[in-house]
């Protein structure tokens, strides 16, 4: 969808932002380019809707060559955010996220209906800020007002530069988790700067990073960067604690289970002391297979059933949910375990922290060495 080819970037005073820079963009995929202050994303980005004119190679939106094309009907066709957003200060917010469509000659009406309809899908309850000027909103609601600014002429690619620095670190994990909710329904091919790789391995389907002189150290998913940086830039990067940033990349998946005893709420507690073994607890689950709770062995003893003296459960994560969520549930819950539930909310089996992190090593095992977590043989260091 975004083709960069041999693309580099001499300024005038002898700058060389970017150095022949290849890359693709697919349709409906989210890159993100992250790197040190200085090394060329931004530039990259510009030279995209033609605000930097490059000084070599060439760049194709959609099968055309951008490089010959009229740049402010390009622009028109490409969204772009900011990261100060730059409304119109004496616009109403309705009219700053008609812009694109004014320009192009929407009746007003039209104009009117699209920008509260996206003041909807960013979260911002039309009747209550159609009408508002930008310096009535916090940061985060005029960067929301950005984003749909930027979607309101419907483009097909989206080049968003550092969108959510400007707001607190709260206020920004939220716009995130709206932005990636929000592109799962529109999936635009978007171009997306940042120098935080956090946010680029929260937000990217892949991540480029770039080191001085736009020269592209890495372009890969999230989980190859983190787990196999390389180079030695990129594993600088990324940082020390890679392992941990790749939590939140890494999905639980069946082979990290363990399988506790498992009860049905409607048996009589007089069955179930043997079922537990050696076990000192088991999962309760309900008729249909799902998670109803779990009882200790020192609740067993007495009449009635399972039900009467189970616990409720309440941290539980679906397969795919990532290793990240999983550790933040057991966290929440203060548990010792936590349970792992199929798209239809059927038990499957319990991840704990052992697991956890067992599950961890693999995946940053695996990606080191190429290969499939489940392949990955565990070494452990015992104290005995
Ligand atoms: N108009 C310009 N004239 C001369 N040099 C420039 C110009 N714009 C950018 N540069 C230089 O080009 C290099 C790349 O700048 P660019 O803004 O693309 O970096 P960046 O990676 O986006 O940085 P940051 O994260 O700080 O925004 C820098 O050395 C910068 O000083």
């Amino acid at each position: 969808m975004i083709r960069l080819d041999g693309v580099s970037k001499r300024y005038p005073d002898g700058t060389v932002a970017v150095h022949e820079l290849t890359m693709d963009v697919r349709p409906g995929e989210l890159v993100v380019l992250v790197g040190p202050s200085g090394c060329g994303k931004t530039t990259t980005m510009k030279m995209v809707n033609r605000l930097v004119e490059p000084t070599g190679g060439r760049i194709f939106v959609d099968g055309v060559d951008v490089t010959h094309a009229d740049p402010v009907k390009l622009r028109r066709g490409i969204g772009y955010v900011i990261q100060n957003v730059g409304l119109f200060p004496h616009r109403s917010i309705e009219e700053n996220i008609a812009v694109v469509p004014e320009l192009t000659g929407w009746p007003k009406a039209r104009r009117r209906e699209r920008a509260r309809e996206l003041m909807t899908v960013v979260g911002l309850e039309p009747d209550t800020y159609a009408n508002r000027y930008p310096h009535e909103l916090s940061g985060g609601q005029r960067q929301r007002v950005g984003v749909a600014r930027a979607l309101a002429a419907d483009p097909p690619v989206l080049l968003m530069d550092e969108p959510f620095s400007a707001v607190d670190p709260v206020v920004r994990a939220q716009l995130q988790d709206e932005f990636l909710r929000l592109q799962e329904d529109v999936r635009k091919t978007i171009l997306f700067v940042t120098h935080d790789i956090e946010e680029a391995v929260r937000l990217g389907d892949r991540i480029a990073v770039f080191a001085q002189g736009g020269k592209l150290e890495q372009f890969d998913t999230p989980a190859a960067i983190l787990g196999a940086p390389a180079t030695p830039f990129v594993a600088d990067f990324v940082g020390f604690d890679r392992g941990l940033k790749q939590l939140s990349v890494t999905p639980v998946t069946k082979n990290d289970l363990e399988h506790p005893p498992v009860v049905r709420a409607d048996q009589s507690l007089a069955d179930v002391g043997a079922s537990l073994g050696v076990s000192n607890w088991a999962v309760v689950l309900d008729a249909s297979g799902g998670l109803a709770g779990w009882i200790g062995k020192d609740m067993v003893p007495g009449t009635g059933t399972v039900a009467d003296r189970a616990r409720r459960m309440d941290a539980w994560v679906q397969l795919d949910d990532s290793l990240k969520i999983a550790f933040a549930e057991m966290l929440q819950w203060n548990a010792g375990w936590i349970a792992v539930l199929d798209a239809d909310d059927r038990y499957l089996g319990v991840l704990t922290p052992s697991t956890l992190h067992a599950a961890l090593r693999r995946a940053v095992e695996a990606e080191s060495q190429s290969i499939a977590p489940s392949e990955v043989e565990l070494v452990t260091i015992t104290d005995s």
